[in-house]
């Protein structure tokens, strides 16, 4: 066994200072006070990226952009607001999966092209860098960032084509990777997503009133859009350029033919349950992976409880299908973030006890069902375990909504490397023993994207390339990919 040993405590340990999960993008055509709409989306996608946030908007004449590190709170205050004038708007949350999270890269990033001006705001990572990188800067190309970001940028400033549309068209064909993107001129804006769609990105509108144009909105979720009290339209569809102009909304197709590959980690672990990503509720899908879960791996036992946050819907479905009953044994502390990409292994064990306490009036006694979404590094589950019998609870059985997570993702997902993530290196059964449990069972892949709605007709299809290793892109660094030790299930 190739076990992490958590250590002891570091009391002087600073647990939550590197809070990441995704990022967020959001854009507003046609609003008075355009910065203010996408600061109130961008604070709905926070879950989505804390290290960093900007917003660019547009006068007509000039892009300003103000960004900073940190919390959406945190950086724009109301002064700060005031000083983004325009009735358009992008914005951006950030966790970076490629180059530092510093305020170089924060994003919106703001060009000055061949082109014109030009700022971008991106979710996802695009993974044939190295090629097109290079290519730029042998024609002369000079990158103001580490970002993977400005490659788009860079390349619809060096494309042949001759109008900004076509430009950008060109550009986007050329990368390969995630990218749901909003970007900006002066006086229009796009929305793209890669072709096979990794992540999301929808499309709203807020209807003018007293005879005033209606507002277009673009997010990562849809939650940003109701918090806006802009209306759900639609998804920008992998392979999509849509662009919203003083003429309208038109939109075209850069890529046709690649199949879609939709991240089910979103509707796993990393979207809100009140968004609907990739067409669907993942409140729907994520209850579903609980009650298939109770299908496939049943237990006797008092009381099922969700680990807080994302296990919380998938064990209400867990619930409801088994007859056992909901509460809430573990209480979490909301002042606390996300603990799975914490940067120290002492500090994530520490932040799962910050973050997670046990309420001994319900566990006392009681033969318990833990439901997660996830195990990555095996911290929370092996601590929660232990919290739990020390709680009184008399068994702890542990059931994960999804199949084992055997490999990093190369597409938005900051998961740490194949050696650190305990199902590339041990057995199921090496792992119940890990984190002390009774029991321990996952869900499997055709569960997870039966619960996804993958079969139904109209489905999506989708990227599973962290429980399986079979990645949709080709651009890979092969290596770090195959995990040390495969699961043997
Ligand atoms: O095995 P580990 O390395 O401990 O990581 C797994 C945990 O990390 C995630 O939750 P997280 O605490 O990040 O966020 P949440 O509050 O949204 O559930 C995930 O939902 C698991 O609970
Ligand atoms: N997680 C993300 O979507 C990150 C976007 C981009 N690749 C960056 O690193 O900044
Ligand atoms: S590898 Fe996993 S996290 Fe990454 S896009 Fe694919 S399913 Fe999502
Ligand atoms: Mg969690």
């Amino acid at each position: 066994m190739n076990h992490v040993q958590p250590d002891e405590i570091e009391l002087d340990a600073t647990p939550f200072d590197k809070l990441r999960e995704e990022c967020g993008v959001m854009a507003v055509y046609g609003h008075p006070e355009a910065a203010r709409m996408t600061y109130w989306g961008l604070y709905s996608l926070q879950h989505r990226g804390q290290e960093s946030g900007g917003i660019a908007t547009s006068n007509g004449e000039d892009i300003i952009d103000v960004k900073g590190m940190g919390l959406v709170s945190e950086i724009f205050t109301d002064d700060v607001l005031q000083k983004l004038p325009g009735q358009m708007a992008i914005g951006h949350t950030r966790y970076s999966t490629t180059g530092d999270s510093a305020l170089l890269n924060a994003q919106p990033i703001r060009v000055e092209s061949t082109k014109g001006l030009i700022a971008i705001a991106h979710n996802g990572n695009l993974v044939n860098l190295g090629t097109a990188k290079e290519r730029l800067e042998r024609d002369g190309a000079v990158f103001q960032t580490t970002s993977d970001t400005e490659i788009i940028v860079q390349l619809i400033a060096h494309s042949a084509e001759t109008t900004l549309v076509d430009c950008i068209a060109d550009s986007l064909s050329q990368v390969d990777g995630a990218f749901s993107i909003v970007m900006m001129t002066r006086n229009r804006i796009f929305a793209a997503r890669d072709p096979r769609g990794f992540r999301p990105l929808c499309m709203g509108r807020i209807p003018g009133v007293d005879g005033k144009p209606d507002t277009f909105v673009f997010a990562s979720e849809t939650c940003a859009l109701d918090l806006l009290h802009a209306k759900y339209e639609r998804d920008v569809q992998p392979g999509e350029l849509v662009m919203v102009s003083e003429d309208g909304v038109t939109s075209r197709y850069f890529n046709t033919t690649t199949k879609q590959a939709s991240c089910i980690f979103e509707h796993v672990y990393f979207a809100r349950p009140d968004s609907k990503v990739f067409g669907r509720w993942v409140q729907k899908s994520r209850e579903e992976m609980g009650r298939q879960l109770a299908r496939e791996s049943a237990v006797e036992a008092d009381l099922v409880v969700p680990v807080p946050d994302s296990g919380v819907t998938a064990a209400i479905g867990y619930s409801a299908e088994s007859g056992i009953p909901f509460n809430f044994g573990l209480i979490r502390n909301h002042y606390v973030g996300r603990t799975f990409i914490e940067p120290t292994q002492r500090v994530r064990d520490f932040g799962v006890r910050m973050k997670l306490n046990p309420s001994r009036a319900l566990l006392e006694g009681k033969r318990i069902i833990l439901i997660d979404d996830s195990i990555i590094r095996g911290t929370t589950s092996r601590k929660i375990v232990r919290m739990c019998r020390a709680a009184g609870a008399k068994e702890v059985h542990m059931r994960i909504s999804c199949p084992p997570t055997i490999s990093p993702c190369f597409y938005g997902v900051d998961t740490p490397s194949t050696k650190e993530l305990i199902a590339a290196n041990n057995t199921i059964e090496e792992i119940r023993q890990f984190i002390e449990a009774d029991s321990l069972a996952y869900l499997s892949l055709g569960g997870v994207l039966k619960a996804c709605g993958a079969y139904e007709p109209h489905g999506n299809s989708f990227c599973t390339a962290c429980y399986t290793g079979n990645y949709p892109t080709q651009w890979v660094d092969v290596d770090e990919i195959l995990p040390a030790v495969a699961v043997k299930v």
